[in-house]
């Protein structure tokens, strides 16, 4: 059976990368996605607004939406400070599989939650099963048509408090046209837009930031 293009990747980062070295992981991804095959990871030129973004928040309890390799997991979780941590939802079981091995490769499997399964289903459970009291961060990077339902339910179980930070991927490429009116008319949140590009991409794209307000 050929393999997928994610094993690919991540056999790629076991034969070059630094194992336990975070940024060893993401600049093997990007070297490999860049000069081999396109990927949908945030890519280096958004993953620095990610980063800036994360250092701003500081969390202490992040959540991202769609793990896929576990480039932006990895990228989150090496900025994360002691006790702090990161679940990250992936409803694609072969990503799930291949991001726990990404995570664990990078040495940040011990900030770092991999949950399995459909947002709508984990988000209501965030709190009872996850012991989660509210989110600091949240990275919105899944289908773009689960934007604006997500963010609905994560605020209908109360798991924003005033400050937190959502940053949400490709709202250019593919777009999410729906997630920028409703969020952008929602006077319960600031948003802010960062033009970027698609990752490995000469083409436009931008990531939206929103703070709620409570
Ligand atoms: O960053 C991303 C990019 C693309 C994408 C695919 C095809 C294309 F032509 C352009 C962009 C799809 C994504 C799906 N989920 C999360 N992130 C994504
Ligand atoms: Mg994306």
């Amino acid at each position: 059976m050929n393999q997928s293009k994610e094993q690919r990747i991540l056999n790629f980062v076991l034969q070059n990368a630094v194992r336990g070295d975070p940024c060893s992981v993401l600049d093997t991804i990007d070297m490999y996605c860049s000069q081999k095959e396109w990927a949908m990871n945030v890519g280096n030129e958004k993953g620095l607004i990610l980063d800036k973004t994360v250092e701003e928040a500081n969390p202490s309890v992040a959540l991202e939406l769609g793990t896929y390799c576990g480039y932006s997991a990895i990228r989150i979780a090496r900025l994360l400070k002691a006790g702090a941590h990161l679940l990250t939802v992936e409803f694609n079981p072969e990503f799930a599989a291949i991001a726990k091995q990404m995570i664990e490769f990078a040495g940040v499997q011990d900030k770092v939650k991999l949950l399995e399964g459909p947002s709508e289903e984990i988000i209501p459970q965030l709190k009872k099963k996850y012991e989660v009291d509210t989110l600091d961060f949240v990275f919105l990077d899944h289908w773009k048509d689960r934007y604006t339902p997500d963010t609905i339910l994560i605020q209908e179980c109360n798991l924003l408090r005033k400050g937190s930070v959502l940053l949400a991927d490709n709202v250019i490429v593919p777009g999410a046209p729906e997630f920028l009116n409703y969020i952008r008319n929602n006077p319960h949140f600031q948003c802010t837009n960062y033009p970027s590009r698609l990752e490995y991409m000469k083409v436009e794209d931008a990531m939206e930031k929103a703070v709620f307000l409570g």
